[in-house]
């Protein structure tokens, strides 16, 4: 790898690219630079060679047309090792370019904004920015492109060692990011442009769904240990999620771990109001409560169904103290604790088992920001916004109005039951599950099952409510829910037989009440 000599800057996000200027010139590097880059560049006191000035051809139609020319191309395309090359080159005046540092117009967050028109969408299409980085990603071995912001640092760093060279390795890592960058570039507008129609308007999903996932983890295998898997997230995706979780301290995450730390914190990401406390198994929320307190949201949330608690996932809602830590740690087998922020003193607490993973994932706006749900199939994908709605109008259909108490553990188990994979019955009390009958095929065998649970846990189901995340298709869920206890009832509706399940409801001195929306999850 030979010295860096000249480098072509051009940048849109201009944040850290003074410093990285200041740091190449300090190099004796060359720069040469497009209008605003150079201008800014120039403002703090660099000595830049403008690319128009340099190619003799000003920028035009508004910078549409800044660094397509062939003395910016060849001088980045010119192989160094032939000397054919290198004589054409020199012939027609042209220098060689050894480093290009480019970030493209933001046209994915001009596509984000509410109003963002097709014309503007076009505009802020970069075509200059990708044509060089893609010339030198494909002549990497020459030249160092550079397009993240993130990476200035490190390569002043490995250029101040190295008196002006990047390793080779450094140039191929470079260009490998350099394509990507252009790829995800260009998927972002083809997803764009093929969900719309010529006027701009939305069509529906893009014809062309382009996804290109960044690896966050490979993964020690599968859903099982004889298949191979790794971990991949949306690039720059900043809600807090699995994704973005910090894991402080335990064995390597797996497959698993990972699927059931998400249902769990999607689950407890609904409580605001008071400290909650998710418990899940296999994808299924199998406690969920809430509580003065993050230890008592954990008591009641565990009690709810101690033996399957055994090996759990337990999300919070709010910072994990200490105290919580350490009742946990001391009581159960868990794989994996995870919540908004993780105390020092819950830290401490979870070194007591070191193999415990212990994940923070940081805090979590108020509403959550639309996204697609995929589900595999073989040979493709479903896709669908997520399930991000709660319900529609509460309607009271039996003749009794829950009471407030009802109401309240109503809403509580209906926010469970979104998160309970279909036919969903949760049964609770005073905001903690007491039964929950998940994933069954008939929706009176889930309310069996929930009750069972209860019995089984020695929790009284007198007095309780139920959630179901659809409506009954036959009085028999009625029937068995208020043989055992429960006493209030929170359903979509919408069944032919409405009136044959209403009427069991009030047969049995129950209020219920419709939510006008459906919750299936599988
Ligand atoms: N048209 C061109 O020749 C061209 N060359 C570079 N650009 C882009 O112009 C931007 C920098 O412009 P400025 O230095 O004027 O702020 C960069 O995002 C770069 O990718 C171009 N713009 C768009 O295509």
């Amino acid at each position: 790898m030979s010295r860096i000599q000249r480098a072509l800057i051009s940048v849109s996000d201009k944040a850290g690219i003074v410093e990285f200027a200041t740091g190449l010139k300090r190099l004796g590097v060359e720069i040469l630079s497009t209008g605003g880059t150079a201008k800014l560049l120039a403002e703090r006191g660099l000595s830049v060679i403008e690319v128009g000035d340099y190619t003799g051809f000003p920028e035009m139609l508004d910078g549409r047309v800044k660094t397509l020319h062939p003395k910016i191309h060849a001088g980045i395309l010119g192989r160094r090792d032939l000397p054919e090359h290198v004589r054409a080159m020199e012939a027609a005046g042209i220098a060689p370019i050894d480093m290009v540092v480019v970030n493209l117009y933001p046209f994915g967050s001009t596509i984000a904004r509410p109003n963002c028109t097709l014309a503007e969408a076009i505009e802020n299409i970069d075509i200059g920015g990708p044509a060089m980085v893609r010339a030198a990603a494909k002549n990497y071995q020459h030249v160092a492109v550079v397009v993240d912001p993130r990476d200035y640092q490190a390569l002043l760093s490995e250029l101040t060692m190295t008196g002006g060279i990047l390793a080779a390795e450094t140039h191929f890592n470079l260009a490998r990011k350099a394509f990507s960058h252009t790829a995800e570039y260009d998927s972002t507008i083809s997803n764009y442009l093929t969900a719309i129609d010529s006027q701009g308007r939305r069509e529906g999903f893009p014809e062309r769904l382009n996804l290109n996932l960044v690896r966050l983890q490979s993964l020690r295998y599968g859903e099982n240990p004889h298949q191979q898997a790794a971990f991949y997230a949306y690039p720059g995706e900043k809600d807090a999620s699995v994704t973005t979780a910090r894991q402080l301290q335990g064995k390597e995450l797996s497959y698993n771990n990972i699927a059931d730390a998400d249902a769990a914190l999607e689950c407890v990401k609904q409580f605001r109001d008071a400290p909650a406390c998710v418990i899940v198994k296999h994808a299924n929320p199998c406690g969920v409560a809430l509580g003065a307190s993050l230890r008592e949201a954990y008591e009641r949330a565990y009690q709810t169904d101690p033996e399957s608690a055994f090996g759990g996932i337990i999300a919070f809602n709010r910072e994990l103290d200490g105290q919580t830590m350490k009742t946990i740690i001391e009581r159960q087998f868990v794989e994996v604790i995870i919540a908004p922020k993780i105390s020092a003193a819950a830290l401490e607490a979870a070194g007591a088992k070191k193999n415990v993973r212990v994940l923070e994932c940081g805090e979590w706006p108020a509403a959550p920001s639309p996204r697609l749900d995929f589900k595999k199939v073989t040979g493709g994908v479903l896709v669908q916004e997520a399930d991000l709605a709660l319900h529609g109008e509460l309607k009271v259909v039996t003749r009794r109005a829950p009471s407030e108490r009802e109401m309240a553990d109503l809403l509580f188990a209906w926010q469970v039951a979104k998160f309970v994979k279909s036919n969903a019955i949760v049964y609770a009390r005073d905001h903690m599950t007491i039964g929950v009958g998940a994933g069954q095929m008939s929706r009176v065998n889930s309310a069996r099952i929930a009750a069972i649970k209860a019995e089984h846990a020695g929790l009284a189901v007198a007095g309780a409510v139920m959630a179901s995340d659809a409506f009954f298709p036959f009085r028999d869920g009625i029937d068995q829910a208020a043989q055992a206890g429960i006493t209030a009832v929170i359903q979509p509706g919408g069944s032919l037989r409405d009136e044959d399940v209403i009427a069991a409801a009030d047969e049995h001195g129950m209020a219920m009440v419709f939510t006008g929306m459906r919750h299936f999850r599988h």
